[in-house]
């Protein structure tokens, strides 16, 4: 009963009113790019460290991923272990050259790399790891100043009221003159804006402009951070002060209290391996189990659903989680759980194969398919499983949703 899953809106069904030999213009490609090379000096690998609990990247693709502004998610690497844990996190990786992995290789000439390999992308978000403070709601609002604002570029800042004072060049016999203060009116704390500092979180800008060498420039614009979010790990004593921001001022990742693995076109049409008897399974999804008692120590419920009657084939899958079968309309029956639990769809997770399920996956704050699953369920799901439906589909996106909402333990 799987569904043939045909993609979007039919072939020639766009609008009349276009004029010939025009090809439809397809939305500006935002990619989100963190740069992560191996060769960390200070910190050695500081990429993948640990920061409270979750590997450095992790913040920041947390974020991306979360704001859900990005066509693509990439991590940009030169080295294995890096390129294990992004792809934990569900993000492309672009394996760069040695050429741009060096001490001395900026991010822009990285950037441009990345670029001339991924020429469908028009829109670079760089975003630094080593500000891992970052929210899902500033990469929103910095999107859309690019989107719908029209700017060319746009670079996160943070106001300090720092007083500034000349440098003195050791052995010069001269006095230090202030910057940017009047030292008989020293103004208070709240009598004085402050300045604004480039403060590393990220640099978005268009294809065109970092093609020309600018990361910054055109219509260019700055995005004030709060200062609680303003991390910037630099040199190593930054890393525990980081640490405790970013548990008291980070984002740590959606909260998911249900996690529905609708279940129809893989355990329910012969994939699900029963033996004759069917009392056993033989294979399928015995992986499922770990994932599922991982999210239910967390407290997070999980109810697998089907429209069909397949108390049987479920049972002697033998997962510990509560059944729903013969299920007329599955968007309802989640509607009912939700009002009742009362959660919104954000706390939902869903995982999905066939057209049917499209929209519970637009709807559902973390969704999910089976790699095989159909075209349409695929386009609405926000990750796609490396397993087939059947084969450790429920175990990898139950691993995918912990990872997500991991919580911090110090
Ligand atoms: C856009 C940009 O110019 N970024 C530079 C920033 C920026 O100027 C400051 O953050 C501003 O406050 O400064 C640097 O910042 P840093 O060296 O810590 O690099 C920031 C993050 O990017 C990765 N990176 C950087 C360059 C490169 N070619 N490949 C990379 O993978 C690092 O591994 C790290 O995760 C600096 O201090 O030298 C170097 C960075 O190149």
């Amino acid at each position: 009963r799987r569904s043939t899953g045909a993609a979007g809106p039919a072939s020639g069904s766009a609008p009349k009113t276009r004029s010939r030999g025009h090809p439809p213009q397809r939305p500006p490609h935002m990619a989100a790019l963190v740069l992560a090379r191996g060769g960390s000096k200070g910190i050695p690998l500081k990429n993948i460290k640990p920061l409270a609990g979750l590997p450095l990247i992790g913040w920041v693709l947390r974020a991306a991923i979360d704001s859900g502004v990005f066509q693509s998610v990439w991590v940009s690497t030169d080295h294995d272990e890096i390129e294990k844990v992004a792809k934990k996190f569900g993000v492309k990786v672009h394996r760069r050259s040695a050429q741009v992995s060096k001490d001395t290789s900026s991010s822009l000439e990285t950037i441009q790399e990345f670029l001339r390999h991924h020429n469908e992308v028009d829109i670079i978000g760089h975003i630094q790891a080593t500000s891992p403070c970052l929210h899902p709601d500033d990469l929103i609002k910095v999107s859309k100043m690019i989107r719908e604002d029209g700017y060319d570029s746009v670079f996160s800042v943070v106001r300090r009221h720092l007083f500034r004072w000349s440098e003195i060049k050791k052995g010069v016999n001269k006095v230090t003159t202030p910057q940017n203060l009047d030292p008989a009116k020293r103004p208070r704390r709240q009598d004085w804006d402050g300045e604004l500092y480039e403060n590393g979180s990220f640099y978005f800008a268009k294809k065109d402009l970092i093609e020309k060498n600018y990361l910054q420039g055109g219509k260019v614009i700055y995005y004030e951070m709060c200062a609680e979010c303003s991390v910037d790990i630099d040199i190593d004593i930054d890393w525990p002060i980081a640490e405790q921001r970013v548990l008291r001022y980070g984002y740590l990742g959606k909260e998911i209290k249900l996690l529905v693995c609708s279940i129809d076109g893989w355990l329910t049409n012969g994939h699900s391996c029963l033996s004759e008897d069917q009392k056993e399974k033989s294979s399928g999804d015995d992986r499922g189990a770990d994932g599922i008692s991982l999210l239910k120590k967390r407290g997070v419920e999980v109810w697998l659903i089907s429209e069909e009657e397949c108390s049987k084939t479920i049972s002697a899958l033998k997962l510990d989680c509560e059944v729903k079968v013969s299920v007329t309309h599955k968007r309802q029956v989640i509607e009912d759980r939700r009002n009742k639990m009362s959660l919104s769809w954000k706390e939902v997770a869903y995982l999905g194969y066939e057209e049917s399920d499209v929209d519970c996956l637009r709807e559902a704050g973390m969704s999910g398919v089976p790699a095989d699953a159909c075209a349409a369920a695929q386009k609405a799901a926000g990750y796609i499983c490396k397993s087939n439906g059947g084969h450790s589909a429920i175990q990898e996106f139950a691993e995918y949703v912990c990872l997500l909402m991991q919580t911090v333990n110090l």
